[in-house]
């Protein structure tokens, strides 16, 4: 059965304006609770790291490529884009990342399905985009990305480019039956990177970024914290043993915090 939810109605405002979050999940999840639905298939990005009592996230999937890209009718790089070009996005964190690396670039709200912004994008109301390389893959239009932005210059929000599944907590059947199709290694750097996310964000408005790479039983996570102007950053690494995953997170997240100090978050939340 469709349904659509909140996220997909609002089109005008960023995810934080409207909301946060939660606003891809509420319709979903009432689904699940009143039994209309047994299972969920969400981007983990979009999933608060607290969720309604009584559902779980019970499997995450392979993941995609993680990382963002630039799409431009105009420069083939961030770098190469002119003079206080403005970029469309309506991610904190990509703002302030794209400020760090070109602080002259000025950006305006962008919102709307893919289809909406490569629109706007032909239309000539912006310089540019960002979009993640992952959501481009599963619509077939990885070709209109310009330039993938690496890791280091431009990391991903935590779990950019994971589905993950969310259940009943007491659905036994289904989640003996998801679990089938669970990634270790997914699951192991997710629960490192919301663990991070747990322990940084109440809000939804501090730009920041965190990926945490797994192979085999070996967990690197790092994370950034930026000012929405990208003129401060923080960034710091942590690894450690896969079981650990949920620590390393949180420890990461709380070094950072401590790092920034709190008049670093006192500024503009
Ligand atoms: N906030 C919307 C959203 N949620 C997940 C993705 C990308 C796909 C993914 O992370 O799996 C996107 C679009 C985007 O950021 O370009």
């Amino acid at each position: 059965m469709p349904m659509t939810t909140t996220g997909d109605k609002i089109q005008d405002r960023s995810l934080a304006d409207a909301g946060g979050k939660g606003l891809f999940t509420k319709e979903l999840e009432e689904g699940l609770f009143d039994g209309r639905i047994d299972f969920c298939v969400h981007s983990s990005k979009d999933m608060p790291t607290k969720l309604p009592e009584g559902l779980e996230i019970i499997a995450y999937l392979e993941r995609e490529d993680p990382r963002d890209v630039l799409i431009s009718p105009v420069a083939a790089t961030l770098e190469e884009l002119p003079f206080e070009a403005v970029v469309g996005t309506s991610s904190l964190r990509r703002q302030a990342l794209v400020k760090r690396l070109r602080p002259d670039i000025a950006t305006v709200t962008f919102r709307g399905n893919v289809q909406t912004r490569l629109r706007k994008l032909e239309e000539g109301q912006v310089a540019a985009t960002l979009l993640a390389y992952a959501g481009l893959r599963r619509l077939d239009l990885a070709s209109v990305a310009t330039q993938v932005l690496s890791l280091d210059d431009f990391p991903p929000a935590p779990g950019q480019g994971a589905i993950c599944i969310e259940a009943r907590s007491s659905d036994i059947e289904t989640r003996a039956l998801i679990a089938a199709i669970q990634h270790d290694a997914t699951a192991t750097a997710l629960t490192c990177e919301r663990a991070f996310l747990e322990t940084l964000d109440g809000s939804c408005r501090t730009p920041l970024a965190g990926y945490a790479e797994v192979e085999g039983r070996h967990v690197n996570m790092r994370g950034m914290i930026l000012t929405p102007d990208g003129s401060q950053v923080h960034e710091l690494a942590l690894e450690g043993d896969a079981a650990q995953a949920q620590e390393i997170g949180r420890k990461l997240g709380s070094l950072l915090r401590e790092m920034a100090g709190t008049a670093f978050f006192d500024g503009w939340s």
